[in-house]
């Protein structure tokens, strides 16, 4: 049976929700592992590169004047434990944004992603994205899908930088601040329960993806609402 839910915002994870997990976890991360140190030594002068320099060395426990090949092994490290540590997610960013502006990478969405934003748009709802994927990657990744350019049906883009941590409530109270709205106006879809427990702490919606053949595929969601694909709810702007 299709569940209706009237909400204002409708806020998207990306991993697991609308791009595979392999997506991520093969073709982005892939494509990112051999540039990681060509970009850091390409930008010594972007301050945006030298912070997440900095946070990386002392995160990783290297000294402030490790080398570029002693900073990767570290973020090699990460990437192979799927540790989403904001220095990265940040140098990721970057260089998928070249990636995608080079037509070196496309979106590839669940096929029943596309039709439910345009239409969830369409309705009046506003869409906004907490992924850990820095806000640079959210948008160069929406910019260029197999469903076309999909960043103008996005109004908000937050990530562990600008609201923090998926799975603590503060987080959504920070998100819920900034659309500047109740809590209870919005509907969060992730597939990971711990970030739905961290919304519904904050008074959110939540509605968690079970998609077949996905690492959460069969996970337990304790008391959120699930589904397997956007067909299987209906949102209506409140
Ligand atoms: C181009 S954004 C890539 C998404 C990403 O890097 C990531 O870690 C996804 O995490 P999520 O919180 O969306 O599950
Ligand atoms: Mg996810």
């Amino acid at each position: 049976m299709t569940a209706t839910l009237t909400a204002r915002w409708v806020v998207l994870d990306i991993e697991g929700t609308l791009t595979a997990t392999s997506y991520v976890h093969v073709t982005l991360y892939d494509y990112a592992r051999p540039r990681l140190g060509p970009w850091i030594d390409d930008h010594p002068d972007d301050p945006e590169v030298a912070r997440a320099l900095a946070e990386i060395k002392e995160l990783g426990g290297l000294p402030a004047d490790a080398s570029t090949v002693d900073v990767v092994r570290v973020l090699h490290g990460w990437m192979d434990a799927d540790q989403k540590i904001a220095p990265l997610k940040t140098l990721q960013g970057l260089i998928w944004q070249r990636g995608y502006a080079e037509g070196d990478l496309t979106t590839e969405f669940f096929g029943d992603v596309a039709p439910a934003l345009r239409s969830w748009h369409e309705s009046g709802l506003r869409l906004a994205v907490f992924s850990s994927g820095s806000v640079a990657g959210q948008i160069a990744s929406f910019s260029r899908t197999t469903d076309g350019d999909v960043t103008g049906l996005f109004e908000r883009h937050f990530d562990t930088v600008n609201a923090g941590p998926k799975r603590e409530a503060p987080s959504y109270r920070a998100i819920a601040s900034a659309l500047d709205v109740e809590p209870g106006d919005i509907v969060f879809f992730s597939d990971v329960p711990a970030e739905l427990d961290g919304a519904a702490a904050d008074g959110w919606q939540t509605v968690g993806l079970a998609r077949q053949g996905e690492p959460f595929g069969d996970a337990d969601f304790g008391t959120h609402r699930t589904i397997r694909t956007f067909d299987e709810v209906k949102v209506v702007p409140r």
